[in-house]
């Protein structure tokens, strides 16, 4: 059997680490980190994850700001809320929750947010900053799925890693992150010939297709280390639904050395991520440490 990952148990620890870094900014720079999160619309899966990040914000101490505004707003509306974010000087992280209302054109908005306070790591500038190693943000889901890796295996020099989606929040800043850690890294999509064969290679496996328990025990090398970046609300036994990921994880612990879990697994690990990169904003703003 392999072993579980804890990333909720992990997340748990990191949220701390930042909770004290909170408080030496504090004593330095005589304010608290300040998170601005934007959500527009009232999406019930967004509105729940913005109270969450609302609520670790308040517990590692750091000022959370809420905007939200009604499903209709105009494009310009937002844009010149973000514009007003981006000088005010208690905001170092900005936070634009996805998806935005079909009549806003995303790409507009996000590419709007200072790169210097783009704490999601969304904007073409932070996309090309961790793409040419430059100091930036990188995208909290695939940073958290890196701590994981790099807790579990240490080095991962020289390891071969294939992730399973091609996103640009997910796959693609994945891949960089781990060819910057010197892996071989193959970024595997939905035109990819003999998908299982190509995970079989891989002693890294991180899959972010959306697709619930598509990965078979029977794609994994034994003692693959695996981490499931999926989040897919499936329908239950009693009636009700149940979260699985995108690996079967089963039958992935049979043969895996170990094997993120969902619920539990990656998604704690992104908002922990978020405090983190904002307290990285707040120290860069203030040049401390
Ligand atoms: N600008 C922006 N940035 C985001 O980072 C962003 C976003 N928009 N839009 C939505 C997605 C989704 N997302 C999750 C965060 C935490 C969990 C999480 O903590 N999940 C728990 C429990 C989930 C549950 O029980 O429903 C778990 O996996 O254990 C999941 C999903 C951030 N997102």
């Amino acid at each position: 059997m392999g072993d579980i990952i804890d990333g909720k148990g992990f997340a748990a620890n990191l949220r701390a680490d930042v909770a004290k870094g909170v408080d030496t900014f504090r004593a330095q720079a005589g304010r608290a980190p300040g998170l601005a999160v934007v959500l527009v619309g009232e999406d019930p899966a967004s509105t729940v994850y913005v109270r969450s990040k609302h609520k670790a914000c308040v517990e590692a101490g750091m000022e959370s700001f809420e905007h939200r505004l009604p499903a209709d707003t105009a494009e310009g509306d937002l844009l010149s809320l973000i514009g007003q974010l981006n000088a005010d000087p208690a905001v170092d992280g900005i936070l634009v929750q996805l998806p935005l209302p079909r009549h806003i054109d995303e790409l507009k908005v996000i590419e709007a947010i200072d790169p210097d306070k783009d704490v999601d790591g969304f904007t073409i500038g932070s996309a090309g900053r961790l793409a040419t190693g430059q100091d930036g943000f990188v995208a909290c889901t695939p940073l958290g799925c890196l701590m994981l890796l790099k807790d579990r295996l240490g080095d991962l020099s020289g390891k071969s890693a294939v992730i399973i989606g091609r996103s640009n929040i997910v796959g693609k800043p994945m891949a960089m992150l781990l060819l910057r850690e010197s892996c071989t890294v193959t970024i595997a999509h939905s035109r990819t010939q003999d998908l299982p064969a190509v995970v079989r290679g891989a002693d890294i496996v991180v899959a972010a297709v959306g697709r619930p328990e598509m990965v078979r025990g029977d794609w994994l090398k034994p003692g693959a280390t695996v981490i499931d970046v999926g989040i897919n609300r499936v329908p239950a036994d009693d009636g009700k639904t149940r979260l699985v990921g995108d690996v079967d994880f089963a039958e992935a612990m049979k043969v895996a050395a170990a094997v993120t879990p969902v619920p539990g697994g990656v998604g704690p690990m992104t908002i922990a991520c978020l405090l983190h990169n904002t307290l990285t904003a707040a120290r860069r703003r203030e040049n401390i440490g």
